[in-house]
């Protein structure tokens, strides 16, 4: 059966899950955590800390526990929820974005007709030109469209799976810009998990931390940024704050393939100079 969010406000909760991967092995651990309605998440986390794996269990693209994950009150795997959008790798390399097709036909395919202000708005902002064949665009290009395609339908929660690489700085500002204004004018909720940090600093309400799949610690950002007062600027305070977790994670995890030298760390100078020139090998 599929369900609407339609009346509910779209809080996502989730408690003690745990998740197994078909070959026996640990996905999630114990995860608990509870995104009000209109916020804005960023995940972070190393990679194959589990990002995907929980935004895949939000999504109701897997089977989670009984009562583990509830969406607006509802289990998003059992009633198919209308209304979440999840945005990830499978989505992005799907076939027909790559095929002589024209835009107007693409978005028209995904209901561009039914919300055509929205339509109109996102071609805008996504500075997408009609004209395109989808055979012969650029990467970036091609992920517009795709995310003017994804974002059309009004959703209620957004789930992102580190989809704005292509994207030039001026696209994904105006992107994100985007999401902010929709969470701010209407009931909507975001979770968005990346590894991109420019001008990102003011767009979360709440950050979760994960490392080797349980989340280390989650909250509304003023609550981390708190923690950080001395840093200078807002940019690299987020910076700072999420290159020392890393760090904190990799000396938790220890070396890889019983050697120890691969689990160093390097002092690049500042997330904010992005010194690369200065790397200094640390014990
Ligand atoms: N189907 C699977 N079976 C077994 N292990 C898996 C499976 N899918 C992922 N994993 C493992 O689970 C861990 C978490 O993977 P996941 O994709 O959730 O990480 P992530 O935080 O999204 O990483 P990234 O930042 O690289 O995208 C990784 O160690 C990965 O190897």
């Amino acid at each position: 059966m599929t369900e609407s969010l339609d009346n509910t406000p779209p809080a996502i909760e989730v408690q003690n899950l745990s998740y197994k991967f078909q070959d026996g092995s640990n996905g999630l651990e114990d995860v608990l955590l509870s995104l009000p309605p209109n916020s804005r998440t960023l995940l972070i986390g190393a990679n194959g800390a589990g990002k995907t794996t929980l935004l895949r269990l939000v999504s109701g693209k897997r089977l989670a526990p009984n009562n583990t994950i509830s969406i607006g009150g509802k289990d998003p795997f059992k009633d198919s929820l209308e209304g979440v959008t999840y945005l990830g790798v499978e989505w992005v390399l799907n076939a027909i974005v790559r095929t002589d097709i024209d835009v107007p036909t693409l978005l028209a395919s995904v209901g561009g007709n039914a919300y055509p202000e929205r339509r109109d708005e996102l071609v805008d902002i996504l500075d997408i030109d009609l004209r395109w064949r989808m055979h012969a665009v650029s990467d970036g290009e091609r992920r517009r469209v795709q995310l003017a395609m994804g974002l059309l339908r009004p959703w209620k929660i957004l789930l992102l799976d580190e989809i704005t690489v292509d994207l030039d700085l001026l696209s994904r500002s105006n992107f994100l810009s985007f999401l902010k204004r929709e969470t701010e004018s209407r009931p909507c909720t975001i979770v968005y998990a990346t590894h991109i940090l420019d001008n990102l600093a003011q767009w979360p309400t709440h950050l979760v931390h994960m490392h080797l799949g349980k989340v280390k610690s989650w909250g509304p950002v003023e609550q981390f940024y708190d923690q950080a007062a001395d840093w200078t600027s807002e940019n690299s305070r987020l910076g700072e704050l999420v290159l020392k977790w890393l760090k904190e994670d990799l000396d938790a995890r220890g070396p890889r393939n019983g050697r120890g030298n691969q689990a160093k760390t390097y002092d690049a100078g500042g997330i904010g100079g992005y010194g690369l020139e200065t790397y200094t090998k640390k014990a």
